[in-house]
């Protein structure tokens, strides 16, 4: 789902949760899953019969994590906490500014209030407005197929079958034992946005993207946050010297618990108690889980279909996402390595034009040389490709430089101390192999180097082929780029 698209004409009855008739039926092609997996059918599918499968996310809601639950809410939270960032940061500049308070009810029911009707006229538009489309909002699990035609049973017995069949069934949250045994009260990113009132003190157990997201919202809207981490440092998927920096900055915000552990978890008058691995307890007003996703092929009953899920609980795919049985293909967080959107959306493509195409002549393969991601939180961080220890580990015989934001004339201008950028480049190609930032709009100036990557631009013809806008904050590219010893 686009949530950008238009919304389709509202039909002035319709009531998106209402539950829709059940019918059994052959379908052209079945799609389970609706987020990605709704980018799909378009005009061009026209003349197929179609059915989507969603049991929903957060109690039903249509159009799949990113929407509901995800990429776009958690941005339209951690957006409000970057003003409030900026504004305690001024007097450093002379701007005398402050924050008198934040409102969370109204950012709350102002972010949700732009995106349920999206979701909801999402829904309106494939049940009114697509003829060849039928929706089932129910869960579905696979069963043996016959005679070729792949088979699913919904929760109310209805089957649903068809000879293409496409899963796009995402990932939930794993919430470790200790505190799903322990019958406290917590939170994942399906329910922590829609919390009645800003909470006094978080805490978050994991140190990854979600974590490190959540406690910059929490902490820019004005909560005091404890974050516990298993490791020595936070976000160490992320290459050493950006974990190290993140860690360091984080550490001066927040209350960060680094080596440590929930060993038991309960609710204490209206907040919560985590104890840790060295005794001490951490006492809370609401509790966050933010311990990495798992991959939903588990609950699709897949094996029915002939599918093994491989060692990580991954729909396997080839590079086409065709599974390894014919007629089903996967795409997004249940079958990629690569827990993202934009992989998603890019696998959704792959797989419609390959829809479209023969099972044994696909026209499109999947492109994963080069996946970026970018953590939205403050400082921002974003990377792509190798990490330096990876590109060692690889043989790789690597340049590496390292270029601090307050060394470039707007980072400087901007008295930046935290940010910087590390580049990653191959001796023997003169290529890049890996660029990681952490700093102001990471997110974004980190986009040019995904091209020079993704197009095989060698960096000395990167750097000097092309105009650098000075005193713009890319030459912090230009000047790391520079700074490699090739
Ligand atoms: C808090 C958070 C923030 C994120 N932020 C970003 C970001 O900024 N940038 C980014 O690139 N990525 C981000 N992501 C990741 C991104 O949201 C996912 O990679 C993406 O949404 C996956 O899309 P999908 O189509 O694979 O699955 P989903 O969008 O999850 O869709 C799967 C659908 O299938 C349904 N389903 C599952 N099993 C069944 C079944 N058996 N029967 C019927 N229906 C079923 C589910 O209910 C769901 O509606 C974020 C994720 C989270 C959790
Ligand atoms: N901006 C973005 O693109 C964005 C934002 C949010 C989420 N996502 C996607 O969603 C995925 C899931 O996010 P996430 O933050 O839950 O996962 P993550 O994999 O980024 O981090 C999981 C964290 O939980 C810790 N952990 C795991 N098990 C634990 C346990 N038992 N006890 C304590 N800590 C434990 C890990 O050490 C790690 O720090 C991400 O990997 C990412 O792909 C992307």
């Amino acid at each position: 789902m686009d949530p950008l698209a238009p919304l389709p004409a509202s039909g002035a009855e319709f009531d998106p949760l209402a539950p829709l008739p059940a019918s059994g039926a052959e379908f052209d092609l079945v799609i389970v899953g609706s987020g990605s997996g709704n980018s799909i059918p378009d005009d061009r599918f026209a003349d197929r019969s179609i059915a989507i499968i969603d049991q929903g996310v957060y109690g039903g809601a249509y159009g799949g994590t990113c929407l509901n639950i995800g990429c776009i809410p958690t941005k339209m939270f951690v957006y409000p906490a970057d003003v409030a960032d900026e504004a305690r940061d001024g007097a450093r500049l002379g701007v005398d500014s402050s924050v008198a308070g934040t409102r969370w009810p109204d950012i709350r029911d102002r972010v949700f209030s732009r995106i349920d009707p999206i979701s909801a006229g999402g829904l309106r538009y494939r049940v009114q407005d697509c003829p060849n489309i039928t929706v089932f909002q129910q869960h579905a699990t696979f069963l043996a197929p016959e005679d070729g035609v792949h088979r699913l049973q919904l929760a109310d017995g209805t089957v649903v079958s068809g000879r293409q069949v496409v899963i796009a069934a995402g990932s939930r949250p794993v919430i470790p034992p200790v505190i799903a045994d322990s019958n406290v009260t917590f939170h994942t990113n399906d329910d922590i946005m829609r919390l009645p009132e800003l909470p006094g003190h978080v805490v978050i157990v994991g140190s990854g993207y979600i974590a490190a997201e959540f406690a910059h919202v929490f902490s820019g809207l004005g909560s005091t946050v404890t974050v516990l981490a298993r490791g020595p440092r936070l976000l160490r998927a992320q290459d050493d010297t950006i974990s190290e920096r993140f860690t360091e900055v984080a550490t001066s915000r927040w209350d960060v618990r680094l080596n440590t552990e929930a060993v038991a978890a309960r609710d204490v008058g209206a907040g919560v108690e985590v104890e840790l691995t060295d005794g001490s307890t951490v006492a809370a007003d609401v509790l966050l889980v933010a311990t990495g996703r798992r991959p939903n092929g588990d609950r699709l009953g897949v094996e029915a279909a002939g599918i093994e899920l491989d060692g990580g609980g991954r729909v396997p795919v080839d590079e086409h996402q065709r599974t390894p049985v014919r007629g089903i293909y996967a795409l997004g967080d249940v079958s990629s390595h690569h827990l993202l959107k934009h992989v998603a959306n890019h696998e959704a493509r792959v797989v419609q034009a390959n829809l479209l195409a023969d099972w044994d002549s696909p026209t499109a393969t999947s492109d994963h040389r080069f996946v970026p991601g970018a953590v939205f939180t403050r400082p921002q961080v974003a990377s792509v490709g190798l990490t330096e220890v990876q590109a060692r580990e690889a043989g790789l015989d690597v340049a590496v430089t390292v270029q601090n934001y307050g060394d470039v004339a707007y980072g400087w201008a901007m008295e930046d101390t935290e940010g910087l950028c590390k580049l990653i480049a191959d001796r023997s190609t003169g290529l890049l192999v890996g660029a990681h930032l952490i700093g102001y709009q990471a997110s974004a100036l980190i986009q040019s180097v995904i091209t020079a990557m993704s197009f095989s631009i060698p960096v000395k013809d990167f750097a000097r082929g092309q105009y650098w806008i000075h005193p713009a904050l890319p030459e912090l590219i230009e000047n790391a780029l520079l700074g490699l010893d090739l």
